[in-house]
């Protein structure tokens, strides 16, 4: 399997798309027609730049409403053809590709096609070039790739052949079973793309929100399993016409892309890569705070009822435990902790996951071309994470803590065992990004995408979780300016860790706890319990307990959630308490009831503020 990518799928001009693909990695690209128009230079300077940089230009394209037109539009049309292939061999690239025609001219006849496509193989022999000829799920008589299949098998000219791509195929759910039929040398160039499942228009839906292998919903392993069987290994390219990827710099989307299509690979080839990483849990959440900050963290933690257990002997550097929970914060004034911690304030810096076999996890985050980090100060192996921070990657009974020195043990806290999830907030247009990170790197699964309603917009969230479930993570994302997630993300200067859940097995015991502490929960309106209340048949003594420790609840069809959160720790993260019985979601119903309170708590701060001054 070759890798190309069309320079429809990227942002910038055409010369910075085609730096962007050769710089990620890629062999080939599909030049479109509408970035030769607006290029300075000519058709030849294109070809020579691509060659330039290693790149073979796969096709030229689209070459639009050919087949089946009346005369005088068809003799127009082979004309029109000519001149493109004039175009063609002054770049130096040997396909065109002709999609299918929307034109109501057009007319219908799968021989009529043939016999069009035949005199253009024809006329494109002549020069040494060829035609690849696929179907658009919008065609106008031909909207299927098995009848793009038979125009070409009929037309039955070496010059000729077929282009499948996997957008048209999947979103129209076409069986797959007539692909493994077409002789490989007769499929000219396959492009693919993942796209979520919307309810739309074909048309809309393909033009706007593709998206790339991995990102989206279509079955492209089933797609990957049926051009496998064809022994096709020509050029995969990546066609993504997707609007949110035209405001991201070329060089990330490329680098996604490449990744991407090393995910295509896995899932034709499992055996191609090292399995998925099998994660025991979270190793350590690392927090990089300033020195003032840092006594204020590390006192909301001993109210939490950790304990510093182990203390680094010359630098700022502790190790706070409770349950399974290892907790560091880094007060360091150099090194990658302060740095990050200039730009992102007491925040979290790194996330060490456990794998169960450090090696092969290794080697397939180098095939997934994650960016390894190398810290002067810090010899484990680290992945470099969302906005910079550190993915340490911990094999079994790693000593990461053997620079601290033991204080006092744990003791029993108040009954937080383990992390249940951290939660990341991002720009809008990295969410598929590292969505694909993850879901590659990682091996984790997405559940669906779902939108929580905040009082100044929406809010996207993205759960991501292993088939152990001893990692689960949510990613959110906001296109509004002024939702809660926008002002984590402000404040953050770019994105982070916006909340971290621990998980309890009482969670009333550990509230009474916290609150015997001096913990603040975020407080939960009243009505929130009243239609709890009506929802559900709930004892009244449980449903007291909830409201006296502001607990939020969900039910699923085996299980039960019950969650509550601390107040928001300087504007920038929070914790979370959870207890889950048999219950596989985080409470996303409860999602607005909590964000409300939190922007509540937030405008209360500012009163505050105002009025003392
Ligand atoms: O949206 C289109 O018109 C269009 C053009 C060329 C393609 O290869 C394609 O898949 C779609
Ligand atoms: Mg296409």
């Amino acid at each position: 399997m070759r890798t190309s990518i069309a320079t429809v799928s990227l942002s910038g001009d055409l010369r910075s798309k085609l730096e962007a693909i050769a710089a990620a990695g890629f062999e080939g690209v599909e030049l479109f027609e509408n970035d030769l128009l607006s290029f300075e230079g000519s058709p030849r300077a294109v070809g020579a730049f691509a060659r330039e940089l290693g790149l073979k230009i796969v096709a030229f394209q689209p070459f639009r409403d050919f087949e089946g037109m009346p005369e005088p539009q068809r003799s127009r049309a082979l004309e029109r053809a000519e001149r493109k292939f004039d175009l063609m061999e002054e770049m130096g690239t040997d396909l065109l590709l002709v999609c299918s025609n929307v034109s109501p001219h057009s007319q219908g006849g799968l021989d009529r096609a043939a016999e069009d496509l035949r005199e253009l193989g024809e006329r494109a022999a002549k020069r040494g070039l060829r035609v690849g000829f696929e179907a658009l799920a919008w065609g106008r008589h031909i909207h299927d790739y098995r009848d793009a299949w038979e125009v070409v098998r009929r037309a039955d000219h070496p010059h000729v052949g077929t282009i499948l791509d996997s957008f048209h195929i999947l979103a129209q759910s076409l069986p797959l079973s007539v692909i493994p039929r077409i002789p490989k040398e007769k499929i000219f160039l396959v492009q693919v793309a993942d796209a979520p499942r919307l309810e739309m228009g074909l048309l809309p839906w393909s033009r706007h929100f593709r998206n790339l292998p991995g990102q989206g919903q279509l079955p492209l392993a089933e797609f990957m399993r049926a051009l496998v069987a064809t022994g096709y290994a020509g050029f995969v390219s990546l066609e993504i016409f997707n609007d949110q990827f035209r405001s991201v710099p070329p060089r990330e989307v490329a680098l996604d892309g490449y990744r991407s299509l090393v995910y295509l690979r896995e899932l034709a080839d499992p055996q191609s890569l090292p399995p998925p990483p099998e994660c025991r849990g979270v190793g350590f959440i690392e927090f990089c705070a300033s020195e003032g900050e840092a006594a204020e963290l590390e006192g909301l933690l001993q109210r939490m009822g950790f304990r510093r257990t182990r203390k680094h002997r010359s630098r700022q550097v502790s190790l706070w435990q409770q349950g399974r929970i290892n907790l560091v914060v880094n007060a360091e004034n150099e090194g990658f902790a302060h740095a990050y911690n200039l730009v992102h304030g007491t925040s979290v810096c790194a996330l060490a996951l456990e794998v169960a076999a450090l090696q092969p996890a290794l080697a397939r985050a180098e095939a997934y071309r994650a960016a390894p980090a190398v810290l002067p100060e810090q010899p484990l192996p680290a992945l470099r994470g969302l906005e910079g921070s550190l993915l340490y990657l911990l094999e079994p009974h790693s000593p990461w803590a053997e620079d601290l020195e033991p204080l006092e043990s744990a003791g029993p806290g108040v009954g937080l065992e383990a992390v249940d999830h951290v939660a990341q907030v991002m720009p809008p247009a990295r969410l598929l990004s590292w969505r694909l990170f993850y879901r590659t790197v990682l091996g984790l699964e997405a559940s669906d995408l779902t939108e929580i309603s905040d009082p100044s917009g929406l809010i996207q969230s993205q759960a991501m979780q292993n088939p152990e479930r001893s990692l689960r993570l949510v990613l959110n994302a906001s296109q509004n300016t002024g939702t809660l997630a926008s002002r984590f993300l402000n404040a953050y200067y770019g994105g982070g860790v916006q909340h971290i859940a621990f998980a309890t097995s009482d969670i009333f015991a550990t509230l009474e706890a916290l609150e015997a502490n001096g913990v603040k929960l975020l407080p939960i309106p009243e009505n929130y319990y009243l239609d709890l209340e009506a929802r559900y048949a709930l004892e009244s003594e449980l449903l007291e307990s909830m409201r006296r420790h502001n607990v939020l609840y969900d039910q699923s069809e085996e299980g039960e959630f019950f969650h509550a959160y601390t107040q928001t720790f300087a504007d920038l993260f929070f914790f979370e308490i959870t207890q889950r019985r048999n219950y596989d979601g985080f409470g996303a119903v409860n999602a607005p009831v909590r964000i409300a309170a939190q922007v509540r708590q937030i405008r209360q701060a500012l009163h505050n503020l105002e009025t003392q001054f």
